[in-house]
């Protein structure tokens, strides 16, 4: 809370009360300290007022009445347009109202007016940076998680430090065993083994097993394209994106212009990876939503691919596990050359003007480092079983005597294909290896996509952060360590890591 000489009985009473946590008390005693301040001769004392109203707006802000918080908060402003604290409340106050372009202003004109001998200066300045991070978290998240409340409506996405920066919160408690939230991949793909081993029973689109016995498997009609789904639905939802990479779907002229085939030709020689898939479908979807100028969806298309790579974790990379990097980057650079080449000034063009806003642009430069940023760090396996026992046929060799010889043995096992995708929010949530979540695994039943359903493994308290393990949490402490560091570049400070 502010303090001042001049008035001081009612606005110091005020913080007495602020302090013990009775808002409303504390704005009755600061509102009584402005009717004081306009009769008497200090009337034109504005800092002092400013503060008055400043310190109502904390108040407001506290017992989340944010239209109030705003009012008093600009009132405050117009009596001290310098007040660095006045214009962080207007951005608090914007945040509470989930207006994040003018929260970001305000937080910069606070920063602005931050005077840097005032000895809260270096907090004043902490929060504003902050405010200003999560407003930008915020105003690219919020649209996601409000496009699909049935999913997403228990947890928030904050800005958290300068070392994880983004993170997952709870916004409610959430019981043990209880759904936290749901993700949708907005691009996943098969895995190169389970595409080997199950293309011919797997819809293409949801990647779920098909039930020929029940369903009809719906073919795309490309001539010799093995595409398949398991319902009409699948299809339309998977043409507009297939249609860019399906080479059988292209007239042999668009053909040569198709950046899939041209992609293809390049990676000849290379081998073949999942992630590669993904990238591959990664281009599809970007191909098809800035032909079709889907603004919207493209901006979360793009947005993610600029946001979800963190500039710390790109500055990590070279100390990462070398030679796995090295290895990707290689089967990466054919695929950032065709970006650059097919979409370059194009992408540039339509992220300049229509997609990204302001604070995005710089990001430019850095688009296709970004895709493989977020390509590697933030693709999610998952595995889809089929229902159906299978009887899987392995050569094992057993001793005869003095003589190995390999027999074969059968064993009945689920069948299983696994995927990965990018998905939106889960990539949001930071590492623990006391995690509080875990992976449903009764997920694909009765959904029409492929859907991440995360739930709790044990009681988690409205607002605390939402952790899972990226690694097993019961290997060895050293072993984690070893991992997290040279998987995802950073050292793990769980309490379990600290111990
Ligand atoms: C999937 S992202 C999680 C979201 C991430 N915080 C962000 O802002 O995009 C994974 C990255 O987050 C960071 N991270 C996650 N858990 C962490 C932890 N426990 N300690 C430090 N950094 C962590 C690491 O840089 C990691 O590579």
């Amino acid at each position: 809370m502010t303090s001042s000489s001049s008035s001081p009985s009612l606005k110091d009473l005020g913080n007495q009360f602020y302090v013990k946590g009775d808002y409303e008390k504390a704005i009755e005693l600061y509102k009584q300290g402005i009717e004081e301040l306009g009769s008497n001769e200090n009337g034109g004392n504005n800092e002092l007022l400013s503060i008055l109203k400043c310190n109502i707006s904390t108040s407001y802000i506290q017992l989340k009445k944010y239209e109030e918080s705003l009012k008093s908060a600009l009132e405050a402003i117009e009596s001290n347009p310098n007040s660095a604290k006045a214009f962080l409340r207007a951005g608090e106050s914007y945040i509470g109202l989930k207006l994040y372009k003018e929260a970001k202003e305000n937080y910069l004109m606070c920063i602005k007016n931050i005077n840097t001998n005032d000895e809260s200066s270096k907090t004043l300045l902490a929060s504003a940076e902050n405010g200003l991070l999560n407003s930008k978290m915020k105003q690219f998240y919020q649209p996601i998680l409000e496009s699909s409340p049935e999913l997403y409506n228990r947890v928030e996405i904050k800005y958290l430090d300068n070392v994880k920066e983004k993170a997952l919160f709870a916004k409610e408690t959430i019981q043990k065993g209880e759904i936290v939230f749901s993700d949708l991949p907005y691009c996943h793909q098969l895995s190169v083994d389970s595409l080997h081993n199950h293309f011919t029973k797997i819809c293409s689109h949801c990647i779920k097993f098909i039930n020929t016995s029940e369903t009809t498997i719906i073919k795309c009609g490309g001539k010799g394209c093995n595409y398949q789904y398991c319902s009409e639905k699948c299809k339309q939802d998977s043409i507009p994106y297939h249609s860019q990479s399906c080479l059988n779907l292209s007239d042999k002229k668009s053909l040569e212009n198709n950046p899939i085939y041209k992609y293809r030709k390049m990676v000849e020689n290379a081998p073949t990876s999942t992630q590669l898939l993904l990238a591959e479908s990664i281009i599809s979807m970007i191909s098809y939503l800035l032909k079709t100028k889907k603004v919207k969806n493209c901006n979360l298309a793009l947005g993610s691919v600029t946001h979800l790579k963190r500039t710390s974790l790109m500055a990590q990379q070279p100390s990462f596990n070398g030679k796995n990097l090295g290895d990707l980057q290689k089967q990466y650079q054919p695929l950032l050359s065709l970006l650059e080449e097919q979409y370059g000034l194009k992408l540039k063009e339509d992220l300049e003007n229509n997609i990204l806003s302001q604070e995005f642009k710089k990001c430019i430069l850095e688009f296709y480092d970004n895709l493989l940023g977020m390509i590697n760090f933030n693709s999610t396996s998952t595995v889809i079983k089929s229902g159906n026992k299978v009887n899987i046929v392995e050569n094992v060799q057993v001793k005869s005597g003095k003589k190995t010889i390999t027999k074969s043995k059968t064993r009945v096992q689920e069948d299983q294909c696994w995927g990965v995708g990018l998905f939106p929010i889960f990539s949001c949530m930071n590492h623990s290896c006391l995690p509080n979540i875990e992976i449903s695994n009764e997920i694909q039943d009765g959904v029409d996509r492929v859907k991440m359903v995360v739930k709790a493994k044990k009681l988690i308290p409205a607002g605390s952060e939402i952790l899972h393990s990226y690694c097993d949490e019961n290997l060895p402490t050293k072993e984690r360590k070893q991992l997290l560091l040279s998987q995802y570049g950073f050292k793990c400070l769980c309490p379990k890591c600290s111990r």
